[in-house]
């Protein structure tokens, strides 16, 4: 068999990924850019140690697999992110993102700065955007709105985003860094810089 390079196929999109402290507007903007651009990005599919429900295909909703596959896969060091939430296992493999890539369409990743630190260690040649909150002032006052965190999810967020800001700092890890201060404005630039590295 003839081993082929990674990213050999020339009409393949860089996988973008995108990471922001929990809050500060990552979903509000990808679902505007994913309206807007319907033929344009692809999800990628998950495996999962969890049955199938009713209603999905293996394949297409998720790659179903056992345990012991997951742990294998695992060990090869196939995902990208991988977490274990009621009793089954979740996870992104980096294949599953070559895929989206390869049928011309341009992966989101929605991760967290763990997930940020492990896509840079495979050949995936992502673009990587932060999205920064105008201050961790707003950033609470956003949180609250949502009416989604008790005071404690709130404070275990707020510490998480310093830390995160932090991270983000360090030159080189980000290729852009948005501020979500106007939501308009944000999107714009999102949007452009997004087209402009898929082009
Ligand atoms: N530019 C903005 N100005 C004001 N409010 C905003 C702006 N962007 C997003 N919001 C609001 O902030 C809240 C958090 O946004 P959203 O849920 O998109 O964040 P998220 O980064 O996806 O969070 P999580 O990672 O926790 O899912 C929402 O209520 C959203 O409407």
């Amino acid at each position: 068999m003839t081993s082929v390079p990674p990213n050999s196929n020339p009409t393949s999109k860089p996988p973008i990924v995108l990471s922001a402290p929990s809050g500060t507007g990552k979903s509000t903007l990808l679902t505007r850019l994913f309206a807007a651009h319907p033929q344009t990005f692809g999800f990628s599919i998950s495996h999962t140690t969890r049955q199938p429900r009713s209603g999905e295909t293996p394949g297409v909703d998720y790659h179903f697999v056992s345990p012991e596959t997951f742990e294998s896969l695992i060990a090869q060091g196939a995902f990208i992110e991988h977490t274990r939430f009621s009793g089954n296992y979740y996870g992104t493999s980096i294949e599953a993102v070559r895929a989206v890539a390869e049928k011309g369409r341009v992966c989101v990743l929605d991760i967290e700065m763990e997930g940020v630190k492990q896509v840079k260690r495979t050949d995936l040649g992502a673009k990587y955007v932060f999205l920064k909150p105008p201050s961790l002032e707003e950033l609470r006052a956003r949180l609250e709105g949502r009416g989604t965190e008790t005071e404690e999810s709130l404070g275990r967020r707020l510490e998480r985003a310093r830390v995160e800001l932090g991270f983000a700092e360090v030159p080189g890890v980000h290729d852009k860094i948005i501020v979500n201060d106007d939501l308009d404005r944000a999107y714009e630039e999102l949007e452009g810089y997004i087209l402009g590295v898929i082009s």
